[in-house]
């Protein structure tokens, strides 16, 4: 028999990744939070932690580089990359929503985003031809300053809208950390793969995610 291989694993830094590495470990993988220090790649007993920036995890899954990955459906819809989704770890909850000043009225012709991808399907499908503009953080600014008349942002207690008198227009998608593998390593590390997720889909059912 041959020894298994390593298991390479890409958890976004940020609000995910303590409550990832914690569920990694939970599931029965043998990996605890880094000691702080600027190390990007924490080796453990048989497997590998990359920490990456959130949209630069679907990209490492699809190219095959981590064997799987924790992040939320935003960033993996706005991602457009063809990985497997097998479960939804039901944490980090929160809606990708249309967000206008209180009580705008009129047309929406600019809209800013961390999203362009889903923001573009979005006004498509409504027929709205509003340019686009991709910003990268405190996207709610762009419409308390003028720089756009709607944006399109994460909404989760309504605590940022209400402190800047914004409000929720519409609801575009719901969101939540999503569980992602890449396609051929399902199948050449089936033996490791398949016994973590349904780990980790007990762990989800008892509510213990
Ligand atoms: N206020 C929130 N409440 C709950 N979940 C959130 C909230 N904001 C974001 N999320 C979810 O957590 C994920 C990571 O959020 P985080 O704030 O760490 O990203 P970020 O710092 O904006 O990303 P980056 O700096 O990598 O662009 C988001 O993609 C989303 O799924
Ligand atoms: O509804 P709330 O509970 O207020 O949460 C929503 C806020 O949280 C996220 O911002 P974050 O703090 O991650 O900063 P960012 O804008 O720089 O991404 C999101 O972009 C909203 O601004």
């Amino acid at each position: 028999m041959t020894a298994p291989s390593t298991l390479t694993l890409a958890v976004p830094k940020g609000r995910i990744f303590e409550r990832a590495v914690d569920l990694l470990s939970r599931a029965g993988l043998p990996v605890h939070l880094p000691a702080a220090s600027r190390a990007l790649r924490h080796h453990f007993d048989g497997v590998t932690l990359l920490e990456l920036r959130n949209q630069d995890v679907p990209v490492y899954v699809d190219l095959g580089v981590a064997d799987a990955g924790i992040v939320g459906r935003d960033v993996l819809l706005e991602s457009g990359r063809s990985v497997f989704e097998p479960l939804d770890l039901r944490f980090a909850g929160c809606r990708l929503s249309l967000i206008r000043e209180v009580g705008a009225a009129g047309p929406i012709t600019r809209v800013a985003s961390k999203y362009p991808r889903l923001t573009r399907a979005y006004l498509q499908e409504r027929g709205l031809a509003a340019e686009i503009v991709k910003l990268s953080g405190n996207i709610e600014l762009a419409a308390l300053t003028g720089l756009a008349d709607a944006v399109v942002d994460l909404v989760q207690t309504g605590g940022t809208l209400r402190a800047n008198h914004l409000e929720e227009v519409d609801v575009i998608l719901e969101s939540s950390a999503r569980l992602v593998v890449n396609r051929v390593a399902l199948k050449l590390k089936r033996e490791q793969l398949r016994p973590l997720i349904e780990r980790l889909r007990t762990l989800v059912a008892e509510g213990d995610a």
